[in-house]
């Protein structure tokens, strides 16, 4: 009589523990969906974008409303290579919208300094400006659209497989920091879409970058040597030209881009109707 008792006691606790537990765990998902996911959708992107900017392995991706209509152009290239400028010339025009890097929040989150930071002690302070690169990169990606073409200056990309892949081959980024960014990147990857129609590779000579760096003269930037833009131009030509490194998200337009400046304008001008009718499908 006691035991069955105790069986029966044992078995109403059984249940009540499942059900608070699948109780918790739905509220879980509803406040995960709820404050995560709401300014997006959730779509199946094999059934309603077909197109080959959706060949991200995933059935079921984050999606912002509408994002799938807009052209999306990535500049990228090595540091000084004339990104910020080939920008300029195409913001004059009306119906293309230029984002370029935020590097203004790189040099300053709160009062604190991480691109400063990273080249004054890159094993140290790596991690640090590239997870914060990679959130704002993800941000500018992720931003409304305000015209129907949309240039933008690198891509989350180009942080992972230029510069976090240098930290990391130069011995500069512990293996830990390599892991946990890598892992960042890959679920976001994996899981929000991240359309790209076309790259527009700015092709320099490190030697023509350096120079230009130095005329610049960004005041964290002072300590790049040569060898430096080197190895960040030798991971370009593997990603984009050699194409030996990293899946390329989406077909590459070369620019050789050491020439002086009417020359590099006239050839931008060359190039405009490729840039503006691509459409990577
Ligand atoms: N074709 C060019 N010839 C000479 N100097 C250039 C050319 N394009 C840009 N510059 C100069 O080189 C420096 C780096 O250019 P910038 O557009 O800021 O490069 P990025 O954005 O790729 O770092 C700037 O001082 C810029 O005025
Ligand atoms: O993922 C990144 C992207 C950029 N940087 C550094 C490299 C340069 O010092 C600046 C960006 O300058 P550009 O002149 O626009 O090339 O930021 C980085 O360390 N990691």
């Amino acid at each position: 009589m006691a035991l069955s008792c105790c069986i029966g006691q044992f078995r109403r606790t059984l249940a009540h523990i499942h059900s608070t537990a699948a109780g918790s765990f739905n509220q879980q998902i509803s406040h995960c969906q709820k404050r995560v996911y709401r300014p997006c959708t959730w779509i199946n992107t094999q059934t309603r974008l077909l197109s080959s900017r959706t060949q991200q392995n995933c059935t079921r991706k984050l999606v912002r409303n509408g994002e799938d209509k807009k052209l999306v152009i990535c500049v990228e290239g090595n540091i000084a290579s004339g990104k910020t400028t080939c920008l300029e010339h195409f913001s004059k025009t009306n119906e293309i919208e230029v984002l370029t890097e935020p590097i203004s929040k790189w040099r300053d989150v709160q009062g604190h300094n991480p691109l400063a930071l990273m080249y004054q002690d890159p094993s140290r302070w790596g991690l640090t400006l590239q997870t914060y690169v990679q959130l704002t990169m993800l941000n500018r990606h992720l931003s409304t659209a305000s015209a129907p073409v949309r240039m933008m200056e690198r891509s989350i990309y180009s942080a992972k497989y230029i510069f976090v892949e240098n930290l990391y081959r130069s011995g500069k980024m512990p293996d830990v920091d390599f892991a946990v960014l890598s892992e960042w990147f890959d679920w976001i990857i994996q899981n929000i879409f991240i359309p790209v129609d076309l790259i527009v590779y700015l092709q320099t000579t490190p030697q023509i970058c350096y120079e230009r760096l130095k005329e610049r003269c960004r005041v964290e930037e002072t300590m790049i040597p040569i060898e430096y833009l080197e190895a960040i131009h030798q991971l370009h030509e593997d990603w984009l030209i050699n194409k030996t490194s990293f899946k390329v998200p989406a077909p590459v337009l070369v620019i050789p881009a050491d020439h002086a400046l009417p020359k590099m304008l006239h050839k931008y001008e060359e190039n405009r109707e490729k840039i503006l009718l691509a459409r990577n499908a």
